[in-house]
C-alpha cells in the first residue's frame, strides 16, 4: 500500500478546472517529482494533499487511510508537512527559533531544543542558528523552511519549490539531503523548476500540465517523452 495517494482530485476556481481527476502516488523511501509549466496546477495539488483546500471530487489517503476531509493540522500529526513557495519565516525570529517554534508542536517538543538542534546540524545551518530570517539570502531561507519542516519528523515532506534561489553548490548539498531523507524511509513529493535537481533525485516524476497528469514514470523516460516536450514547449 503506497503511504500517499491522490485519487480522481478535481479542483475548480469559478468554471475553470485547476485539477482534473488527478491521480497521484508517493511511496516511502523515495522522491517523487512533480512538474509541469507554469498554472499547471502543482501548488493546487499540495494544497489538496496537505489539508489547505477541499477537492471538488476525489480523495486523499496516508497509509490508504481516507484523510480528504481531515484539516491541516490533523494531517501534520499524521506524519506530514510541507514547505511553501513563498517564503512563510517569521522574518525577525533566528533561524534556530525559526525551527523551536515547529519542533514545539511536533512529536519532539519534549527535546525542542535537541530537535531543533540537530536538523540546524543536518542542514549545515548550526553556523548561521542566530541570525534573523529575514536577512538570509533567499536560498538559504528556503533551507530553513525545509528545516521547519523537518522538526515535525515527517512521513510524508511536501516541498514546493525548495530550490528556488539557491545556487549550484547549495543546490548539489540540498539534492544529497533529499537522498538520505529518502534512504530514512521518508517520502518526499517535489515541485521544482530545476530541471537537472528533478531528474537527478527523483525516483518518479509525474508530469502536469492545465490540471492533468500527461506523464509519469522515472526520469530516464519522462526527459524522453514526446508530450512532456510538447507542454514545455507550448504545443500540447
Ligand atoms: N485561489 C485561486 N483562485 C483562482 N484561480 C487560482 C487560484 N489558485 C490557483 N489558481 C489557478 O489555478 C491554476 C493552477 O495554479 P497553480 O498555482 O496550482 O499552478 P502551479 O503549477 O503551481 O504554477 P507555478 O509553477 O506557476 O507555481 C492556474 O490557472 C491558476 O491561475
Amino acid at each position: 500500500m503506497p503511504l500517499l495517494r491522490a485519487e480522481g482530485v478535481t479542483v475548480a476556481f469559478g468554471g475553470r478546472r485547476a485539477l482534473d481527476s488527478v491521480s497521484l502516488t508517493a511511496e516511502a523511501g523515495r522522491v517523487t517529482g512533480l512538474i509541469g509549466p507554469n498554472g499547471a496546477g502543482k501548488s493546487t495539488l499540495f494544497d489538496v494533499v496537505s489539508g489547505l483546500r477541499r477537492p471538488r471530487t476525489g480523495r486523499v489517503r496516508l497509509d490508504g487511510r481516507d484523510i480528504t476531509r481531515e484539516g491541516p493540522a490533523r494531517r501534520a500529526r499524521r506524519g506530514m508537512s510541507r514547505t511553501f513557495q513563498h517564503l512563510e519565516l517569521f522574518g525577525r525570529l533566528s533561524v534556530r527559533d525559526n525551527l523551536l517554534v515547529a519542533a514545539e508542536l511536533g512529536p519532539g517538543r519534549r527535546h525542542a531544543a535537541r530537535t531543533a538542534d540537530a536538523v540546524l546540524d543536518r542542514l549545515g545551518l548550526t553556523a548561521l542558528a542566530e541570525d534573523p530570517a529575514d536577512a538570509l539570502p533567499t536560498g538559504v531561507a528556503r533551507l530553513v523552511e525545509v528545516g521547519r519542516a523537518l522538526v515535525l519528523r515527517p512521513r510524508v515532506l511536501l516541498l514546493d519549490e525548495p530550490a528556488a534561489g539557491q545556487d549550484a553548490e547549495e543546490t548539489e548539498r540540498f539534492a544529497a539531503l533529499l537522498r538520505s531523507l529518502a534512504a530514512d524511509g521518508t517520502a518526499v513529493l517535489l515541485v521544482e523548476h530545476d530541471m537537472s535537481l528533478v531528474m537527478s533525485v527523483c525516483d518518479e516524476v509525474y508530469v502536469l500540465d492545465l490540471g492533468h497528469v500527461v506523464a509519469c514514470g522515472p526520469p530516464a523516460l519522462i526527459q524522453r517523452d514526446e508530450t512532456v516536450l510538447a507542454a514545455y514547449l507550448g504545443e500540447a
